[in-house]
């Protein structure tokens, strides 16, 4: 993961040809087959050396001599590494290396993947190590068969375990080997064991049948009517049972129950299996096809270069006013003073667009005094938007936020080309612009979970929206995160248009992705809390908590696709000026807005909601209590501020893109990074030009509460889908909702509605459970019988 995340993050310097190898096909046949030469030569240089290596041991130590002739077939080489490889190494086992290095070089030479084999490794320097153990203990005297590696590390056991305890390790390994590689389990011993006893068993449950006779007559002994000769045999009887049974009735059922036991162990063993299987299922199908890879329908898919977005400062950067710094300084020094506030230390932190005077007031000045002479010093220093921290949290001094006379740009190319965001390791990275002391500031929207913006107009909002977008575009591929975007402006994300069908998600039948109607975002936000309910029964499947979870365990195969489990994409749903919605939807909106907020975070489904009037009849108390992050840039009322961010501030903002932020504690003042509309366009054309999805990411249908709940077999009110539905459920014989919702893309409720249907017209059988439902027309012609006479009758 982390991987691709690293090439997806480097995309936009064309990381891919670096990647990928390009003439790795060549280089692979020439490996390949060199492999294959290598390990043939290697293989005659072991066999030979078996016959020849007492006769060449004397030339070893002058190899290099060209005089000095050798036995071997191939001559110094072949002894020389024969005699490290089998006599200083691990002994006549390491003749299996030739065999794995071949078949490793036909791997390559046939261009197939080579994680199929790293089990052959593994388990082949398993075994070779194995074998040189076992000779070295058992055939220590002979240094050919174990070799040297074989006869130390057993001296070096024997040393601190004794000869025992390299037996016992010895078959602890075997074992190892036995149950890993071939599967072997007690199963099958105990198989053989159970047969091999039946005539036992049978031996056994005639004592046991003994055992009972013996107690029930030891029953009956405490009935008086007894003789006292009957009772001395039964105690005999009672006395030799008990050697190996309790003697009580419930303990005698024990062992009736314990000899059923035999048979309720061996079922167990058969699920346990079961399981292993099913385990074993998902490894062999990541071993035979990888991991699943999401990514792989647009496999070719470029991410937008770099080079698509403009650098404002042409690597200028930050500049420094000397001069301007020092005259804040002295205003701020001496504005003080005027108010007998002493200053005992001051420093200076240049931001892109504000400068943080830090200060150290000399002991015993309040600190809320200098917090109430923000208006005495925003005059002395004739400047807006000047802030005071008054202390700046976790360091103790007070800071004074002075706005530049020149404010830099954050070029959106600096964030993005920036390392902290290259290497975020975040779901959905975005990089939002820098802080005071100029680092890059990214913050992963999958942990906020949901955003909250707001500023009024012309301060930054729009372009704050495509930083958003953009930083996602740049890092992850269209198969991991689609966007839903409401823009009731008209002409604010009409961009993204371009790439509807690589990022973005729509209801069925529609036709424009992006919603500038408000009547038709009521029935997405209704759409997308259908998608949040199968997404939670998805989950619920699967057994896991969350979106990462699962699309872990997805990609591992170990989730059925045949079981509607599916990839899931993260879906962010942009709302541009949220205000007019509200004004317009009111309750309709709120309240799928509000289950969303408090709902989605887990299963992948994150809001954006962005407003000019940060009003408290347009962000209710329960929307602000589910979106904890909140982006605000400048607003015209203190009032305005408090309703955003609870707390003051921003109405001092400076505007163009100069910003609060807050994740639910500190509030962190930054700059926007700046990314312009035709940079924006760019980006969006260099997508859009690719190999694409067919459509864009379909979400459920939703069609709306009126369209009748009720199941009645009245002809007129079915679904218009119902025949196309009744036709796929006939041809599967097998009547489930979820087969209608992927064949038909049908969202939950309508293919649940549809199967009503179906039940009523008595194509489908009654609701069973967890089990599909029965089919009950064998086939379409049947159906075109059934239909036709409904129309008749
Ligand atoms: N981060 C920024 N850096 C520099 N300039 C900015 C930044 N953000 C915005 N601006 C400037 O402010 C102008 C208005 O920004 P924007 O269009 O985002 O405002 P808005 O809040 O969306 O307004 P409205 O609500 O009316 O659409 C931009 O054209 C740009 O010149």
């Amino acid at each position: 993961m982390a991987k691709t995340k690293r090439s997806k993050t480097t995309g936009p310097k064309q990381p891919r040809k670096s990647f990928s190898f390009k003439t790795s096909k060549r280089t692979k046949i020439i490996f390949g087959s060199f492999l294959i030469l290598f390990s043939v030569g290697l293989f005659i240089s072991f066999i030979s050396y078996f016959f020849n290596w007492q006769a060449d041991q004397s030339m070893l130590g002058n190899v290099l001599e060209r005089g000095e002739t050798a036995r071997n077939w191939l001559s110094k080489f072949g002894a020389y590494i024969s005699h490290l490889l089998i006599y200083k190494g691990f002994g006549v086992s390491i003749i299996s290396l030739p065999a794995m290095l071949f078949v490793t070089g036909i791997y390559l030479f046939l261009n197939l993947k080579l994680f199929k084999i790293r089990s052959l490794w593994f388990w082949g320097a398993y075994l070779i190590l194995w074998f040189s153990l076992c000779f070295g203990f058992f055939a220590s005297s002979n240094p050919i068969l174990g070799g040297v590696v074989g006869y130390e590390v057993n001296d070096f056991l024997q040393d601190y375990i004794g000869k025992l305890g390299v037996i016992l390790v010895l078959i602890f390994m075997l074992i190892i080997y036995l149950v890993t590689r071939l599967n072997w389990t007690p199963d099958a011993l105990s198989k053989s064991f159970s047969k091999q006893n039946e005539n036992v068993k049978e031996e056994v449950s005639e004592v046991k049948f003994e055992g009972h006779t013996a107690t029930e007559e030891s029953e009956a002994k405490v009935t008086p009517s007894e003789s006292p000769s009957s009772q001395d045999e039964d105690v005999e009887i009672e006395h030799s049972f008990s050697e190996k049974s309790p003697e009580t009735p419930a303990e005698k059922e024990k062992i009736v129950i314990r000899s059923e036991d035999e048979d309720d162990v061996e079922m167990e063993v058969e699920t346990a299996q079961d399981e292993e299987e099913s385990d074993l299922l998902s490894k062999k199908l990541v071993e035979d096809f990888g991991e699943f890879d999401p990514t792989l329908e647009l496999a070719n898919y470029q991410f937008p270069s770099i080079e698509l977005l403009k650098d404002y400062n042409s690597g200028r950067g930050i500049t420094i006013d000397q001069k301007e710094l020092e005259q804040n300084k002295n205003k701020i020094v001496d504005t003080l003073k005027n108010y007998k506030i002493e200053i005992a230390q001051i420093k200076a932190t240049v931001g892109p667009t504000v400068t943080l005077y830090e200060i150290v007031p000399e002991a015993g000045i309040r600190i809320s005094k200098i917090k109430n002479l923000e208006d005495d010093i925003a005059l002395s220093l004739s400047a807006l938007g000047i802030r005071i921290i008054a202390p700046i949290p976790g360091k103790g001094t007070i800071g004074i936020e002075v706005p530049n006379q020149n404010p830099s740009v954050v070029p959106m190319r600096s964030v993005v080309a920036s390392n902290k965001f290259q290497n975020a390791e975040m779901e959905l990275p975005i990089a939002m612009g820098k802080t005071i002391s100029n680092e890059t500031y990214t913050v992963d929207l999958a942990k906020m979970p949901h955003l909250l913006m707001a500023g009024a107009t012309g301060q930054g909002k729009s372009v704050g929206l495509n930083v958003i977008l953009t930083s996602l575009l740049y890092q992850k591929h269209p198969a991991e995160v689609k966007f839903v975007l409401v823009d009731p402006k008209k002409v604010e994300l009409t961009l993204f248009n371009k790439i509807e069908r690589h990022y973005l998600a729509k209801l069925p039948d529609t036709e424009e992705a992006i919603i500038t109607d408000n009547t038709k975002v009521i029935n997405t936000l209704n759409s997308l809390c259908i998608e949040m309910d199968n997404r939670y029964d998805l989950l619920k499947d699967a057994m896991v908590r969350n979106i990462k979870e699962y699309n872990t365990k997805f990609k591992a195969r170990k989730l059925n696709p045949e079981n509607g489990h599916k990839f899931l994409p993260y879906i962010i749903l942009v709302v541009d000026e949220f205000a007019d919605l509200i004004m317009t939807a009111g309750k309709e909106v709120e309240t799928p807005i509000a289950r969303l907020a408090q709902l989605a975070r887990a299963i992948g489904i994150h809001l954006i909601i962005a407003t000019q009037r940060p009003s408290v009849n347009v962000i209710t108390g329960m929307i602000k209590a589910n979106f904890p992050a909140r982006m605000a840039f400048r607003v015209t009322s203190k009032i305005d501020s408090r309703t955003i961010l609870d707390a003051g501030g921003a109405d001092q903002l400076i505007g163009r893109g100069d910003m609060l932020f807050t994740q639910g504690n500190d509030l962190i003042r930054l700059q926007c990074a700046f990314v312009d509309t035709p940079e924006v366009e760019k980006i969006t054309d260099f997508i859009g030009s690719q190999k694409a999805y067919a459509d864009a990411h379909l979400l459920p249908e939703y069609s709306g509460e009126e369209s009748g709940i009720g199941v009645d077999n009245d002809i007129e009110d079915r679904d218009k889908l119902f025949k196309d539905a009744a036709e796929v459920i006939i041809t599967a014989q097998q009547g489930s909702a979820s087969l209608l919702q992927r064949k038909l893309k049908l969202g939950y409720n309508r293919a649940g509605r549809i199967i009503d249907q179906l039940e009523a017209a008595g194509i489908v059988g009654p609701f069973e459970g967890s089990k599909a439902r029965q089919v009950l027309v064998p086939d379409l012609l049947a159906l075109e019988e059934l239909l036709k006479k409904e129309q008749n009758s």
